[in-house]
């Protein structure tokens, strides 16, 4: 007997997507399903960070957040930075003390975090203090210690090396069974991501199981590959995808 259709997480139906009165993504029409890991792409000031933001809306409490910028504090410690990813679940009170003096059983669990994304020994060192690698970690760390059951993260492996990457991806993973990873690694989005959202101009031009993409694909995203693509007679007319050739519209299995 067949079962039943999936749900999606959140779905937009042909909606604009944007900020104040500036739409971005105009018309956009996507769905997020559980159970799926995503990968993010399209060159800068595509859409994705915007595309994150809205789903992120959606989601509510539901999805754990690693923004582009971190947002971490410099002037506090690696502990504290990480203790904030769930500061609402605590008294105003028992957040005062623990700035003064950590809580045990948070610091147990930040430690235990930091330790698995090669951060020991660094609890008491202020942020600012720290390497760009070092800071992704801990933004990393301050959102799995939210504990949610999605991760939505912008950019999070973007200062880290590649075999670094696969580590983070493998702990965010182990946490969370649906993920949405904004990236500029291609190779990374299809060998480790069960689906790719490709963003230009404004549209979503990908939409399609990983399997099914290759790298040309997604050198279709980045009007520079197509610069570098071309022929010397082709390269004042830099060309769009041809809608047709991209696999948006290649249906889930
Ligand atoms: N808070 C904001 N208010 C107004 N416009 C914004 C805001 N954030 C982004 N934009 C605009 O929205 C568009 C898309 O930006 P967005 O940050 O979503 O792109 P992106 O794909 O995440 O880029 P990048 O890879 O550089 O981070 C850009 O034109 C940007 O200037």
């Amino acid at each position: 007997m067949a079962g039943e259709p999936r749900r999606p997480l959140v779905a937009f139906e042909a909606e604009d997507l944007g900020h104040d009165d500036q739409v971005v993504l105009p018309r956009l029409t996507l769905a997020l399903y559980p159970d799926e890991r995503i990968a993010l792409l399209g060159p800068s000031g595509a859409g994705k960070s915007t595309l994150l933001g809205a789903l992120r809306l959606r989601l509510g409490d539901a999805a754990a957040w690693c923004p582009q910028q971190h947002g971490l504090v410099p002037q506090l410690a690696v502990y504290h930075n990480v203790y904030m990813g769930r500061l609402a679940e605590h008294s105003a009170l028992a957040n005062l003390w623990n700035l003064v003096r950590p809580l045990a059983g948070p610091w147990r669990q930040v430690a235990e975090l930091c330790e698995s994304l090669g951060l020991a020994g660094l609890l008491r060192r202020p942020v600012g203090q720290l390497s760009g690698g070092q800071r992704q970690r801990v933004a990393i760390a301050r959102a799995l210690y939210q504990q949610r059951e999605l991760f939505l993260g912008d950019e999070p492996v973007a200062s880290v090396d590649p075999h670094q990457a696969l580590r983070l991806l493998g702990l965010i993973e182990a946490r969370h069974t649906t993920t949405v990873i904004a990236l500029h690694q291609r190779e990374l989005a299809l060998s480790h991501f069960d689906r790719v959202w490709g963003l230009r101009d404004g549209q979503l031009v990908i939409d399609a199981p990983a399997q099914q993409l290759t790298l040309a694909d997604l050198d279709g995203l980045y009007p520079d590959a197509d610069t570098l693509a071309a022929s010397p007679q082709e390269e004042t007319a830099p060309q769009m995808p041809d809608p047709e050739a991209l696999p948006c519209a290649r249906g889930r299995p």
